[in-house]
């Protein structure tokens, strides 16, 4: 697997630009197999989901074709695909899951293993399959599978016990042509929920209401390729933020819509980081002691749980003593023990952990042992003394895009060692 390599230390000084948002990526490319037609997705991140959704679409016997430099695709699945996904590349992430909505949608069939992702604990999808189920849809699962039919879909009212991105998305795919209309109450409000709606709507879906927490969606016959760019990664833009801060920095992270980063910067200006806010972009500069905070992570608009473990990095060389509360996964604090090799004093209680600021970190051996967590293991690296070493880095790619070369041309020192 490959590694990086950190050199200390490091002031971050610069300009960035943001890729396309992974979560939203991930959703709209599985939702264009919907279409009877061909899709053009541009900004999309060049990232590793994303070329696994792209295999995945080839091996079901649609095409995906780059136009450019590899953030603008061609789908075509005008002629139709299978219905059934077992591959390797569907269990590798968790995305995969939207083929079930999307298939489902237009072929009232779909049988896909489960989903891979990562490990925060259980992550079960039993809202998704609900929902389906409410819809008028036959589920069965095993060996690894789900599988779900229906003779036809019907629009109806489904409540969420519990707010959920990915059930709120395949919901949202299957019953953009259900028979009638489908309300969901207690919906995600993600951008990338928003965005996948859009998406489907310019494909000739007729949803509403999708960035509030009811989404009525009325089902259509068919739906046809459109055009659609793919809005700022919000997650990659937030970790870039985190890093100008980290490092004493003073950057200008391009490319964002501001007011998806609210909860952040709310945040960083309560650490005393100096924020300035243009129309798409936020100038981060942090030349003061920063100063502890506590973070609940919460749905949107709350703290992105997908910044959970950047923000203890952050937290970690902060002024006295932080406290975070994780309050959508069980189990993220797995990277705690790689911050601790780096010196990070923190005390884990369940949801809750106690972060002590120390002086600053030193470099250490560390594993990437999650997406997240190999950020927060970048952005400790970058402000700890002497070298890291950073194992683990596949998890990294899922998610970012050009990792080394977007730092470096901020003034890091990370070198890629190939495995
Ligand atoms: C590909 C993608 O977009 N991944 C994001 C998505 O994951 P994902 O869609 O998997 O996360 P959800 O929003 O569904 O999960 C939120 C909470 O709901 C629970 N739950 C979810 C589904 C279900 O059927 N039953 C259930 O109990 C989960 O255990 C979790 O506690 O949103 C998460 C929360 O913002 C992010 O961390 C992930 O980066
Ligand atoms: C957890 C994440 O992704 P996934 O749900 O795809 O594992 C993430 O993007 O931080």
């Amino acid at each position: 697997m490959d590694k990086l390599i950190v050199q200390g230390r490091k002031r971050l000084v610069g300009e960035v630009n943001i890729s396309g948002a992974k979560n939203a990526a991930v959703a709209v490319i599985p939702a264009a197999i919907m279409a009877e037609g061909v899709s053009v997705l541009e900004n999309l991140p060049r990232i590793e989901d994303v070329n696994n959704l792209c295999h995945t679409i080839e091996k079901l016997g649609g095409t995906c074709t780059y136009l450019d430099n590899g953030h603008t695709l061609k789908i075509d699945c005008d002629k139709g695909t299978a219905h059934c996904a077992t591959f390797e590349e569907v269990q590798k992430i968790r995305a995969s899951y939207y083929f079930l909505g999307a298939m489902l949608a237009r072929y009232k069939k779909a049988e896909v293993a489960l989903p891979g992702g990562c490990n925060f604990g259980v992550r079960p999808i039993d809202l998704h399959l609900k929902g389906f189920r409410a819809l008028g849809a036959t589920v069965e699962e095993g060996n690894g599978m789900v599988r779900a039919y229906a003779d036809r879909l019907v629009g109806t009212s489904i409540y969420m016990d519990q707010v959920s991105v990915g059930a709120t998305i395949n919901i949202m795919l299957a019953a953009s042509m259900a028979e009638g209309v489908t309300t969901i109450e207690n919906a995600a409000k993600e951008p990338h929920v928003v965005d996948t709606a859009n998406y489907l709507n310019m494909m000739g879906a007729n949803i509403k209401g999708a960035g509030t927490d009811v989404i009525r969606i009325k089902g259509v016959e068919k739906l046809h390729g459109a055009q659609y760019t793919i809005i700022p990664d919000q997650i990659e833009a937030g970790t870039y933020m985190i890093a100008a801060a980290i490092t004493g920095g003073d950057v200008l992270v391009k490319n964002i819509i501001p007011k998806h980063m609210d909860s952040l910067t709310a945040k960083l200006d309560e650490m005393n980081v100096t924020i300035e806010e243009h129309d798409d972009s936020i100038r981060i500069t942090a030349n003061r002691p920063l100063h502890c905070a506590n973070v609940k992570t919460m749905s949107y608009p709350g703290f992105p749980t997908d910044l959970q473990p950047q923000i203890a990095a952050l937290l970690s060389v902060c002024q006295g003593q932080s406290v975070i509360t994780e309050n959508v996964w069980d189990n993220r604090y797995q990277y705690i023990d790689e911050l601790r090799k780096m010196g990070a004093q923190v005390q884990i209680d369940g949801r809750v952990a106690r972060i002590d600021g120390i002086p600053r970190f030193h470099g250490a051996n560390v594993t990437a042992t999650d997406l997240r967590a190999g950020a927060a293991m970048i952005l400790a690296a970058l402000a700890a003394e002497g070298e890291s070493v950073i194992d683990g880095v596949k998890y990294i790619d899922r998610g970012y895009e050009e990792v080394e070369h977007k730092f470096n041309a901020l003034g890091a020192n990370i070198t890629r060692v190939k495995a």
